[in-house]
């Protein structure tokens, strides 16, 4: 290893480093960007902290997809998608409490999610090949957490922050593609009963199906491809919503059904 290579290396662990002990302690971060500022530094950091969980035991059961919204590109001032890795201990189900405290600075978000039937190695992929790889899809609420304080986020700050992932929550009822205008479903998020967010199908990147495209594409020919059994979430379909202690979000999006998220 070279001197540059071996300070490069150095500077990516220091960033992990921070975030995984943010995350452990509860305390949020000043930004890693003093450290990485590319979307690639980013997903070399993020890769730290995914190996570290692997070796923990922790299990991969899937991925999310971040800013496919416009609006939420805005919203945290960035221009592109970005990928997070899903844990099995991140799911948790539909209605059953889910506790605030393992959150440093919870949003809540309403999406499309796929589960995959099939693997989705190599690539480029066709949109026809990854229909035929989804199994099944379901309304789900994604809650998204920072690491770093006051979500002062840019684009390498997120991406090394396993795209701000919290955990997820999945409906229970699957549903197929076959007839179901993904582009066009609507969706309607509550908190304790108010509407906060609405948004369809389209503000994902114009169809939810064109960000899986995106992601099998990006991740296809790497050490992570998406796997069958692999749950996709697709980006936020509507605002993002800041989330506190005993709210409860309920998402309902057209042709997929409802899902809630209890917070204890
Ligand atoms: C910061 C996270 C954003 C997303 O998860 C999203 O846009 O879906």
């Amino acid at each position: 290893m070279n001197d540059e290579w071996s300070e490069a290396v150095d500077v990516r662990s220091q960033a992990a480093d921070r975030l995984l002990e943010a995350q452990r302690s509860g305390k949020p971060c000043a930004p890693v960007r003093d450290l990485v500022s590319t979307a690639d530094e980013g997903y070399a950091v993020q890769e730290i902290n995914t190996r570290r969980a692997l070796d923990e035991g922790r299990r991969l059961v899937g991925r999310k997809i971040g800013l496919t919204n416009l609006a939420v590109q805005r919203q945290l001032g960035v221009d592109s998608p970005d990928f997070g890795m899903l844990f099995a201990d991140m799911a948790y189900l539909d209605g059953l409490p889910v506790p605030y405290g393992r959150f440093l600075q919870p949003k809540a978000e309403a999406e499309v999610a796929l589960v995959l039937g099939r693997d989705l190695v190599g690539g480029p992929f066709t949109v026809a090949e990854v229909i035929r790889a989804v199994d099944f899809v379901l309304p789900a609420i994604e809650i998204v957490d920072s690491r770093v304080a006051d979500w002062d986020i840019t684009l390498a700050d997120t991406i090394a922050d396993n795209a701000s992932s919290g955990a997820f929550v999945l409906g229970n009822t699957p549903i197929g593609l076959r007839g179901v205008d993904l582009r066009l479903a609507g969706m309607t998020m509550t908190r304790r009963g108010q509407e906060v967010s609405t948004g369809a199908g389209a503000a994902c990147m114009g169809h939810p199906l064109n960000a899986a495209v995106w992601l099998a594409d990006t991740l296809g020919a790497g050490e992570y491809p998406l796997r069958a059994g692999d749950v996709v979430l697709t980006g936020a379909l509507g605002p993002v919503v800041p989330v506190a202690a005993g709210d409860v979000f309920e998402a309902v999006i057209d042709g997929l059904g409802s899902v809630r998220a209890v917070f204890a």
